[in-house]
């Protein structure tokens, strides 16, 4: 499994440019994570200073048990091993063959043989669809090809975390639909924590587990992808919506008075240009290809977010509650579509304060809850969850509507 990343009090600046400061976050470990925020707020300086390729003035990155700001510089070198990094344009050397550019981290890292390294770069050309083009020069091949290019390079150690700065970029919407795929496909293949660093809206609201946003110098959010996008903060609303009127502006800041003649404008029935799409509705992550691995990170997101739902926001609750219905739905309704869906439809989930217990037996729904919100999760074989905050709930069983009353235990446990 790939390792956590723990970012606490991170502060970077270039003399006196402050590029952000106390940043704090935690990239699960396996799971995929997406960095968003405006042009010029820092991601790429983010994801160079957690290779420690920037050093920060203040705070820590915690990885697998090292700081790597305070560490030696051999400390530092055998930490930069657990990663692979898919910089913006590929960074391929224009000299080398696409196969001695994917063949050079092993030669410089590793003592493996020629016939070894041989058989790794196939299997990473072949994972990234570019079999056949591996004696071609980067200049000869287009720009996606390059990104798989850079993608099979930074496979080829085995990393446990994957740094991808804007996979998309360059990249048309059915290309970039691909890479999207292939890293949801890898991360099912080899559980490795991913960070993705991007301004793509598509991407952010189908492939990461965890979304995080960089505005004004802060982060201004970081957890499960729902929080984000159903969050009403200005910013991340016109992010999303790609919108010019907000307090995103071409350069800086707005100033008040520019604040103001936009909302002049919008009163007048001027548009700013944005998608008018309903971001609030979180639409369904995208899952891995039929032949790949269970997504093991699915499975251990949905415990980790069930494990803090109740201190998110209504919004978030509501669309983490509509999602996980959804996907046990999609998993019952065909179950040959994706093993990662079955096997969250299948999983136990533990809550806090309880225990998941199918106590309501097959094939019944509960459908409200008196004292508190209410959880729809139901497969064909056994209702996976309900609502502990709640001592009373209301549950239908073949057309009857009964009271259930629940008892706490000593042990926290209900029955
Ligand atoms: N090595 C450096 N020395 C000095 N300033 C730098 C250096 N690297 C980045 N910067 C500055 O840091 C700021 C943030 O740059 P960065 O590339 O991280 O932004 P970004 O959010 O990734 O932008 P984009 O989305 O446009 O790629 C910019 O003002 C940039 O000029």
């Amino acid at each position: 499994m790939g390792v956590e990343v723990a970012v606490e009090g991170l502060t970077k600046s270039f003399g006196s440019q402050n590029i952000w400061r106390d940043v704090s976050l935690t990239l699960p470990a396996g799971e995929v994570n997406a960095l968003l925020g405006p042009s010029g707020t820092g991601k790429s300086v983010f994801l160079k200073t957690l290779i420690g390729l920037l050093h920060p003035e203040q705070g820590s990155v915690i990885i697998d048990g090292t700081d790597i700001v305070q560490c030696s510089a051999k400390e530092l070198y055998e930490i930069r091993k657990l990663f692979g990094v898919l910089f913006q344009d590929g960074a391929l050397f224009g000299s080398m063959t696409l196969y001695d550019n994917i063949a050079f981290p092993l030669r410089e890292h590793t003592k493996k043989n020629e016939d070894e390294i041989r058989r790794i770069v196939m299997d990473k050309v072949e994972l990234v669809g570019l079999a056949g083009a591996e004696d071609k020069l980067p200049g000869e091949i287009s720009g996606g090809m390059r990104k798989r290019a850079g993608l099979a390079r930074a496979l080829v150690l085995d990393p446990e975390i994957i740094l991808c700065d804007e996979p998309d970029s360059g990249l048309d919407p059915v290309r970039t639909a691909y890479i999207s795929q292939l890293l949801i496909d890898i991360n099912a293949e080899i559980d490795a924590t991913i960070l993705i660093v991007t301004h793509n809206i598509n991407i952010a609201r189908t492939i990461p587990d965890n979304i995080g946003m960089l505005f004004r110098k802060e982060l201004v959010m970081f957890g499960p992808r729902e929080v984000l996008l159903t969050s009403d903060q200005p910013v991340v609303k016109q992010f999303l919506s790609g919108d010019r009127f907000g307090p995103i502006g071409m350069s800086e800041e707005k100033d008040e008075a520019v604040a103001a003649a936009e909302a002049a404008m919008q009163a007048a029935g001027i548009a700013g240009g944005g998608t008018k799409d309903d971001f609030s509705e979180v639409i369904p992550q995208v899952q891995p290809n039929p032949d790949m691995p269970v997504r093991q990170a699915a499975i251990r997101h949905r415990q980790n977010v069930l494990n803090i739902i109740n201190d998110l926001p209504a919004g978030a609750q509501a669309a983490i509650r509509a999602s996980i219905a959804d996907e046990d739905r999609r998993a019952a309704e065909s179950p040959e579509h994706s093993a990662t869906l079955v096997a969250m439809a299948n999983h136990q989930f533990d809550y806090p304060g309880g225990v998941a217990v199918d106590q309501y037996g097959t094939d019944t729904e509960v459908v409200s809850s008196a004292g508190g919100a209410t959880e729809v999760i139901e497969t064909p074989t056994q209702v996976i969850t309900a609502d502990y905050e709640a001592d009373t709930d209301t549950i239908v069983i073949d057309d009857r509507t009964e009271e259930v009353t629940t008892v706490t235990r000593e042990d926290g446990t209900r029955e």
